[in-house]
Parts: structure tokens; sequence; C-alpha cells
């Protein structure tokens, strides 16, 4: 009996136990914890993303290496779409910027960002030296000098200094000359020095100075227009200065208000009578040493107009129809030489601006006006530009 008793009781508390274990495993807190870092780890796995603590990588060419790492994928689309992101955390001189192309003339080296002199050494071997100018271009304003040294500087022997006033003269001393010698840029013996708008050079002792062969090249446009372009230039010089200074009207600057004359006294009109200017030239270097261009044909096609320089100068064949590419957004040409990168299309705000519209009847007597001026520099100068005649 007593035993039967024990057995019961025996079999009571190990079903007791059995169940106490039971629970306890049921509601363990340890046992959800694992469970919940493992479902983490599969949907980390199953998801990559970069934490905020793992910091972007900063060196660009090991960017997609190290980032396969840090997310143990080897997703390439994937990779590359974050490493665009990573850009905004790259500083500046993490990226390797490409090196401007250079190429190598006697004494200067030419890239996109200018023109630099070479070593001492090389400048030295070439035998760089400051030269005075053996051929100048006679700049008259507005009439496409800018565009006509810049355009000869293309050429592989030629290196022009730009608006270089000359000592005044009439007599021009030595000393004078010297100060103007150091002025131009370096060349080498086989170069040509040039010098754009060389003041003074109209009267005195100046060509006995220079190398006897001296030429002078002069760029003229139709007067008409040319000092439309050159009322333009004063007014936009004025508005740079003031808002308020303002220029009068053209008509009331060209024309005379007591007679109704053109009025030949103000700059506007007196720099397009070309004759003066020219005969100046022509009786100090001579009439073969003097070569004028016609600006007109220039801005339609300059290729022709640098071709005849390029004859009278003496210099290779170099300019080709490549050399010179019009932009669809002036309509005016720009360059295109390879080994000069510098030099592309004029500045828009100060060469090729608009023109305003001038009444028929001043146009009119502007042309009456510059006609016998003309005529006669065509005679003397063996020119026939059409619009000489107009
Ligand atoms: N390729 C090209 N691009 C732009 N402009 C060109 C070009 N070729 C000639 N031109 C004409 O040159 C005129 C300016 O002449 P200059 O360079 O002699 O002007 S300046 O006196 O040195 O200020 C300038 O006059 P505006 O048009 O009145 O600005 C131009 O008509």
């Amino acid at each position: 009996m007593l035993r039967a008793t024990l057995k019961k009781n025996r079999t009571f508390g190990a079903i007791v136990i059995l169940i106490l274990l039971q629970m306890y495993y049921m509601f363990s807190p340890t046992l959800n914890v694992s469970e919940k870092t493992t479902s983490e780890a599969l949907n980390r796995r199953n998801n990559p993303v970069c934490t905020d603590n793992q910091q972007p990588p900063r060196q660009p060419d090991d960017r997609n290496k190290t980032l396969s790492k840090v997310l143990n994928v080897t997703d390439a689309p994937a990779i590359n779409d974050i490493a665009k992101d990573i850009h905004k955390y790259t500083s500046k001189s993490d990226i390797k910027m490409k090196e401007p192309e250079v190429f190598y003339g006697d004494c200067y080296a030419y890239s996109i960002a200018g023109m630099t002199k070479r070593t001492p050494e090389i400048m030295n071997m070439n035998g760089c030296e400051k030269r005075l100018p053996k051929a100048m271009i006679r700049g008259i304003k507005k009439c496409g000098t800018g565009i006509l040294t810049k355009y000869l500087s293309l050429h592989p022997v030629v290196v022009i200094e730009g608006e270089v006033l000359a000592p005044p003269g009439p007599h021009f001393t030595a000393d004078a000359l010297d100060k103007w010698r150091l002025r131009m840029k370096w060349s080498s013996p086989r170069m040509l020095s040039m010098t754009g708008k060389p003041m003074g050079f109209t009267s005195g002792n100046i060509k006995n100075l220079l190398d006897q062969n001296a030429k002078v090249i002069i760029i003229i446009r139709d007067p008409v227009v040319r000092a439309i372009s050159d009322y333009v230039h004063e007014r936009g010089i004025l508005l740079q200065k003031s808002s308020k200074a303002l220029l009068p009207p053209f008509n009331e600057m060209v024309i005379k208000p007591e007679t109704g004359e053109i009025n030949g006294n103000v700059s506007i009109i007196a720099n397009g009578r070309y004759i003066d200017k020219y005969q100046k030239m022509k009786n100090n270097f001579g009439p073969d040493r003097v070569l004028v261009l016609d600006g007109e044909a220039f801005i339609q096609d300059p290729l022709p107009i640098m071709k005849q320089t390029e004859r009278f100068l003496g210099l290779s064949p170099f300019f080709k129809r490549e050399h010179f590419q019009k932009s669809p957004e002036t309509g005016f040409y720009c360059a295109n030489v390879r080994e000069r990168p510098h030099i592309a299309c004029a500045n828009p705000k100060i060469k090729g601006r608009p023109h305003p519209e001038i009444n028929d009847a001043i146009s009119k007597k502007l042309y009456d006006y510059y006609r016998p001026f003309s005529l006669e520099l065509a005679k003397k100068a063996g020119i026939d530009f059409p619009w000489l005649f107009q």
C-alpha cells in the first residue's frame, strides 16, 4: 500500500518537473535575443546598405574595390551607382585633373592656359632674344587689327606683341628704341618678331633704326561700318565706367548741327580717312613694304587674307581651311589650331557686337563724305575692294 502511494507521487513529481522545464524554455529571454540577432543578420546579408559608421573610401582609384569589401557584394552596377554618390565626399585634390596638352615652340610653350617662357637653358640654346619687330600692323581702330594679330600668332614662326606704343617721335634715340625692343616677345633667329599698333611710326627717323626690310600691314574696312563700330565701342567703355555717362546719339555726334554736314573733326569720322594713314606709312617704309588688307573680306573668310599676309611677310605657307571655323553663335570665325590652343574666338563682349541701325539719309551722307578719300586710296595703294567705291 505504502509502496503504491510513493510510486504515484514520484510519477506526479516527474510530470510537474517536466511541465516546469517546458515553461522555462518557452518563456526564456535568452532564446528570444538569439532569434532576433539571427534574423537581423539574415536581413542584412540579403539587403546590403552602407551604414553611417562605414566611412566612405577617399581614394577614387580604390573606390569600387573598397566598396566591394565593405558591402561583401560583387554586383558592379550597384557599386557604380553608389560610387557616383561618393563624389560628394571626395575632395577636389582627390580627383586627378587631366593635364592640359602642351606644345613647344623655340621660346614659348603653348597650352590652353596661354603661352609661357621655356626654361633659360632651352631659350639660350635656341638663341631666344628680345628683337626689334621686323613687321608691324598699323592698327586702325575697329578694323580687325586685334583679330589679325591673334591669327598671325597662330603661325609657328611668328611672335607678335599686341598694343605696344612706339617711343614718341619724330627723333627716336637708340636708348628709347632699346626700351621698345625690350617690350617685344622673345624670338629665336628663325622667327619673325612683330608688333601691332606701333603708334609714332608715322614720322621721324624710326625707319632708319629698324631693319631695312621692315614691313607694315594696314587692315581697313567699310569706313561707315567702322564709324558705327567705333561709336558702339566708345559707348561700351562709357557704360562700363558709369551707367549715366552716355554718348549722344550717333547722328548728333557725326553731323554738324549748324550746317547738317558730316563733322570730319570728330575721331569717329577722322579714323575712317584711311588715305592719310596709308600715305604716311608709304612715305616712311616705301610702297612695296606696305600691305593694305580688306577687313570686310577678312570677316567673311579669314583664310585668303591670312594667305595673302603670309606671302607678303615671306613666311612659309601654314594657314589652312581647317584653321578657321565659323561660330554658330556669333557668325564670326574662330581660330582652330591644335598647337596654339589658347587662341580661339574673339570675346563677343568687345568684338562683333551688334550695331545700331542708322537712318538712310545719314548713311548716304557718310558714304558721300568718305568716297573721295577711298577712291584716292584705291588708286595710290592699287587696291580694288568693292566697298571702297560705294
Ligand atoms: N573673327 C572675328 N571675330 C570677331 N570680330 C571680328 C572678326 N574678324 C573681324 N572682326 C571685326 O573686328 C572688329 C574689331 O576690330 P579691332 O580688333 O581692330 O578692334 S580694336 O580697335 O582693337 O578694339 C569687330 O568690330 P565690331 O563688329 O564692331 O565689334 C569685328 O567686326
